[in-house]
């Protein structure tokens, strides 16, 4: 576009929405159903979504299992698409075959390559993605070195542990520079030590940073310590039954009295749909 062009107003509008709410990630209407073998109906598990994730914001996602955690994460990052409603990632489209690295996923079993090495893993994206070697190279110490990972740039990945895999992960998807980081459960098989390590390790990085989060879990604690904001999900309508927005500094401490306080709050909430989930499985 030259200088004297204007864009259409609808676009400016949007551009102007956008910078106005630093608006990094939406959802408009967005639905989802599957259909089950030897059944005719469709089972609906999201319905009519609408979400705003601001710049910088770390919101997490909880909901008993089935509610469709991992179906409206697998939707934004552009794994899965939508029946009808909208994602847009900074005003783009994902429709449109927008670019898919604005969002990584990163899920509980890492989906690292452990015949490379942890720089081979975390500069992989970025030599597919073409990008010369020196720049590869130096993205890649950073993160490596973000994760504090340094002493073992040159280990192959089988030879580590499951936390330290974790934190491979999350240097190569932060090596690709997304608009968004999508986290699938990806603590929930650490064990209780390691996963309190990664979360202090990812809350630095995202304050260094600055990334937009979202994080899927269903764990409630994870949850509370970690979330500006926490989405709670229910089976049962599809949709998002509460937010509760947690306007505490970080690092939290569980049994502090206002966190603990929001603990219960989010248990109420998912104690109903527990039992549901509960009872259906117990029919089932
Ligand atoms: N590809 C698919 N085909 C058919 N049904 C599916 C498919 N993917 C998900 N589902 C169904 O959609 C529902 C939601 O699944 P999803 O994995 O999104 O839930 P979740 O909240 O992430 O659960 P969990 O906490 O157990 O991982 C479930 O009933 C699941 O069986």
């Amino acid at each position: 576009m030259s200088l004297n062009e204007q864009p259409p107003q609808e676009q400016k509008e949007e551009d102007h929405h956008h910078r106005h709410n630093n608006v990094v990630l939406e959802l408009r209407d967005v639905s989802k159903a599957f259909s089950h073998e030897g059944r005719a109906d469709r089972h609906r598990v999201l319905d009519r979504i609408n979400l705003d994730v601001k710049q910088g914001e770390f919101v997490t996602i909880v909901g008993p299992s089935g509610c469709g955690k991992s179906t409206l994460l697998s939707i934004v990052a552009g794994l899965d698409a939508p029946d009808s409603g909208l994602v847009s990632v900074r005003g783009e489209s994902s429709s449109g075959g927008g670019r898919k690295a604005q969002r990584v996923v990163i899920f509980q079993e890492g989906a690292l390559f452990p015949w490379l090495t942890v720089s081979d893993n975390v500069e992989f994206g970025l030599k597919v993605a073409g990008v010369p070697k020196e720049s590869r190279k130096a993205a890649a110490s950073r993160f490596i070195e973000m994760v504090q990972l340094t002493k073992f740039a040159g280990s192959y990945v089988y030879q580590l542990s499951g936390g330290m895999k974790q934190r491979v992960a999350i240097a190569r998807a932060l090596a690709l520079d997304p608009q968004v980081l999508l986290m699938d459960e990806p603590f929930a098989a650490l064990d209780v030590q390691t996963r309190d390590i990664l979360h202090e390790q990812l809350l630095q990085i995202h304050q260094s940073t600055g990334k937009t989060v979202l994080f899927v879990t269903h764990n409630i604690n994870e949850a509370v310590l970690l979330g500006d904001r926490i989405i709670v999900l229910s089976p049962r309508t599809g949709n998002i039954k509460k937010e509760i927005v947690v306007d505490r500094p970080r690092p939290r401490d569980i049994e502090s009295h206002e966190i603990s306080a929001i603990r219960r709050e989010l248990l109420r909430e998912l104690e109903e749909d527990f039992q549901i989930a509960r009872s259906h499985s117990r029919q089932g």
